[in-house]
């Protein structure tokens, strides 16, 4: 059969064909749920008196409105508190697994379908959350769900799903030394636009995706909401394999071999048809970072803030008027002169332990910009026991840093670590809509590395910047004297 990767995954799991353009019913492989757009789809199943259909393929983790300090008190804020009792009670009542804080498999649910080996090639993966094209990484079919999808495969483990369009995103050549998948994804939303991925599934593919890691292309993948499409995948192969033998839930011995043998079958056929292709060499790519209020309103780090005058189309130079000054710059001004208040690196998509190490080799045996305040939050408790057991949590607080427990932290304004109103910060998040990150708070998307050279120099800097002359270090684990620290 030739098709497509998405084409592959999704004529596997059809269970009825839709007729006259009604939706196709997709078996689900995967139920990612969290406390904040699962409390009314429970609700549906208990006021209707039916269970949740899989409850062994589904799975429950606390993740927004978790603190990340204080973690064995009560949470203070009310809303947060029942939240997170919420999904609990639900849980508890409806069969479901869940990693509660304080566990060692708590985290980011994005981090931890991956981690637990959960998140295979070729399922079909869905969470209520937008992110979840996270997932697409392992060449699954991941998407975000509203809250009465939520309640739908709950109680029958199939989604009605639109047909969807293929864009094929092929990145060419290789990344320049301190560029990362970080600064790839950022370009290519800069160059479609946040609506350009609009009712398309990505598939992202290319000599530079080849050469990503597992945790890189997770990066890649997670972003591609920010085009607006529906969902982002890779095709697997041995990184993605290598990534996956022995978690706790891959397969093992004689089924682990029949299940390399299907995956290596998922990929686009050489004759397979794209509705559309968008090709970059990334050679051509430096570190970028966003100036303006959505995540397509993205430069390489040596450019200026744009000039909306110089803008030729009406709607973006009004939309880059107004990100201008909410963002409290100005036009023209260079984006390696904005300095910033706070640093943090954390989130789904660069909260990962190669992150953390990449951001350790950077900071270690230096200090943090005097008024900068920098937040290291790991993505799971299971990437923060990791890090502290390479000794990485010593580097951060060495350096200045707030080395915190595991969730989303200051991605989003739904817990306490937040900006306050004015404050700028340089984050290694997806999202720098407005007040995103706390209310009237203003937010530059970064890479590790840039996030890493900016808390040490107050201002948006690159590695570069940083004039070491060294290699610009990768998420391999520390060598050399740092490795003194690693206990493990
Ligand atoms: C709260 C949740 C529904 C939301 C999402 O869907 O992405 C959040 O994770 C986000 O990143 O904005
Ligand atoms: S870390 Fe941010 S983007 Fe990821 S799930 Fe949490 S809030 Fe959403």
């Amino acid at each position: 059969m030739s098709g497509t990767l998405a084409e592959k995954v999704w004529d596997a799991h059809v269970v009825r064909r839709g007729t006259d353009g009604a939706p196709d019913l997709l078996y689900i492989d995967l139920h990612l749920v969290h406390e904040v757009t699962s409390p009314q789809a429970f609700e549906g199943l208990r006021l209707a008196g039916r269970p949740v259909r899989r409850p062994d393929l589904t799975l429950a983790t606390e993740d927004h409105n978790t603190p990340t300090l204080d973690i064995d008190r009560p949470i203070a804020d009310a809303t947060s508190r029942t939240q997170i009792e919420t999904l609990r009670t639900n849980a508890a009542e409806f069969g479901v697994r869940i990693h509660s804080l304080g566990d060692a498999d708590q985290g980011i649910v994005h981090q931890v379908g991956p981690q637990l080996g959960l998140t295979q090639p070729g399922l079909t993966v869905v969470c209520g959350d937008s992110h979840t094209s996270t997932h697409g990484a392992f060449g699954a079919l991941a998407f975000g769900i509203g809250t009465s999808e939520v309640e739908h495969v709950l109680a029958t483990q199939t989604l009605p799903l639109a047909p969807f369009k293929t864009m094929a995103i092929t990145v060419d050549g290789r990344l320049p030394e301190g560029a990362t998948s970080k600064d790839i994804i950022l370009a290519v939303i800069a160059k479609i636009g946040t609506g350009g991925g609009q009712g398309y599934v990505l598939e992202y593919r290319g000599e530079a995706i080849r050469a990503l890691s597992m945790e890189a292309r997770m990066t890649i993948c997670n972003m591609s909401i920010e085009a607006g499409a529906r969902a982002g995948m890779i095709a697997p192969d041995e990184t993605t394999f290598e990534y996956l033998k022995g978690r706790p839930h891959a397969p093992e011995g004689a089924d682990w071999d029949a299940a390399v043998e299907y995956w290596r079958t998922l990929h686009s056929d050489d004759d397979a048809v794209f509705d559309a292709e968008v090709v970059l060499d990334a050679a051509d790519l430096e570190p970028f970072v966003t100036w303006g209020t959505n995540p397509g309103q993205g430069l390489p780090l040596s450019a200026d803030v744009p000039v909306p005058e110089q803008i030729a189309d009406a709607n973006e130079r009004v939309a880059a008027e107004r990100a201008i000054e909410y963002m409290g710059l100005t036009p023209g001004q260079p984006l390696r002169s904005i300095k910033v208040d706070t640093v943090f690196i954390g989130s789904c998509t660069n909260g990962r332990i190669e992150d953390l190490r990449s951001v350790a080799k950077v900071v270690q045996g230096r200090k943090k910009a005097d008024d900068v305040r920098v937040l290291v939050v790991p993505s799971s408790a299971r990437v923060r026991l990791q890090a502290e057991a390479e000794g990485l949590d010593k580097i951060f607080l060495d350096f200045g840093a707030e080395w915190r427990n595991a969730g989303c932290s200051m991605c989003l304004g739904m817990n306490p670590d937040q900006l306050a109103p004015g404050e700028r910060s340089a984050s290694t998040s997806n999202r720098n809509f407005e007040g995103r990150q706390g209310k009237g708070g203003r937010t530059h998307l970064v890479s590790p590395l840039v996030a890493a050279a900016t808390a040490i120099r107050g201002t948006l800097s690159s590695y570069a910047d940083l004039g070491t002359g060294r290699p610009a270090p990768d998420g391999s684990p520390l060598t050399g004297p740092a490795a003194d620290l690693q206990t493990v």
